[in-house]
């Protein structure tokens, strides 16, 4: 495998405020990484950096083997960008717009077969019945849609995308997962991606990153993160009539020893693994309470 993103000590502040405090990231052709963390944690300004919007204060960074600060035209057209919101051209319809914005790619890719055909990419997003209305009257969910449909008409090579689902119904939602995964699996498309659906996180994630204070915690599947929170797996019992209850970072060693111990006077056994949710609860809160410690 082989980078395609490469960040090392990005630091970034706006004014005297510092909200990127040294971010190292690194990720794989192929690889599909989500990025989690509470509101202001710096997850966008990453993002920006890496898409070359904003110019970072310190580190250094690699795009497909580029500096996103000093790119050009021919490297913008490898890269799929999907922002948080953007307002632009209302009065078009959906076709117009993925038209003119298609027009950009043919010049950069390799054949012109590269770039996805306008109808085929409405198709993909599910815009069909909306493909010859005016961008105004859609609604935030067809909105969303349209926005992921600019980001990947040009088959880019890597996609960034920012909360791409905020918006989106059950099945635009499953709809939009299944297009991600065709991406990654048969495009082999580099995928960063915000969101703060911790289940669509475990459910797209190859690996999870956590930002907080403009760093990151902690990066790896849902199992690794899991496994670095003490007290991951909740084992509960009944014996002589009480409910027990132990949390242990080794479940399976823990019901081992209990019934080595107890054997049939056990009852009413249950394991509970911990949730991403509790995981990444339980690392925000430790973070924070770790600042709070250093300020004081
Ligand atoms: N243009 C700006 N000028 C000044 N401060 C900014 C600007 N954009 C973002 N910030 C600040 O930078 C910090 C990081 O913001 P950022 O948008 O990267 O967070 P985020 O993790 O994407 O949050 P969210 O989950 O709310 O989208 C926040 O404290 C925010 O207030």
């Amino acid at each position: 495998m082989s980078a395609v993103i490469e960040a090392k000590g990005l630091r970034m502040s706006y004014g005297n405020r510092v909200v990127l405090n040294g971010i190292d990231l690194t990720v794989e052709r192929g690889e599909l990484v989500v990025m989690l963390g509470p509101n202001g944690a710096g997850k966008t300004t990453t993002i920006e950096l890496l898409e070359g919007f904003r110019k970072r204060d310190e580190g250094t960074l690699r795009v497909l083997n580029v500096d996103p600060a000093m790119s050009d035209d021919r490297w913008r057209a490898q890269i799929g960008v999907v922002l948080q919101s953007w307002r632009d051209h209302s009065r078009w319809t959906v076709r117009q717009l993925l038209d003119h914005i298609g027009q950009f790619y043919i010049a950069y890719s390799a054949t012109e077969t590269r770039r996805i055909a306008t109808g085929d990419v409405i198709e993909m997003v599910g815009l069909r019945d909306r493909a010859n209305a005016q961008v105004r009257s859609l609604s935030g969910g067809q909105r969303r849609r349209l926005d992921v449909a600019m980001g990947i008409i040009g088959r880019p090579k890597v996609l960034f995308l920012d909360e791409p689902t905020a918006g989106f119904d059950p099945q635009a939602r499953r709809d939009f997962h299944e297009l991600i995964h065709q991406l990654v699996d048969f495009d082999a498309t580099t995928v960063l991606l915000t969101t703060h659906d911790l289940a669509e996180a475990e459910i797209l994630a190859d690996r999870i990153a956590i930002l907080d204070g403009g760093r990151i915690l902690a990066s790896g599947t849902a199992e690794e993160l899991a496994r670095s929170v003490a007290g991951a797996t909740e084992v509960s019992w009944v014996l002589d009539g009480t409910r027990h209850v132990h949390s242990t970072s080794d479940g399976t060693a823990f019901v081992r020893d209990l019934m080595a111990r107890h054997g049939r006077a056990v009852s009413e056994l249950r394991v509970k693994e911990q949730t991403l949710e509790d995981t990444y609860l339980a690392m925000v809160a430790r973070h924070e309470s770790a600042e709070q410690e250093a300020v004081r």
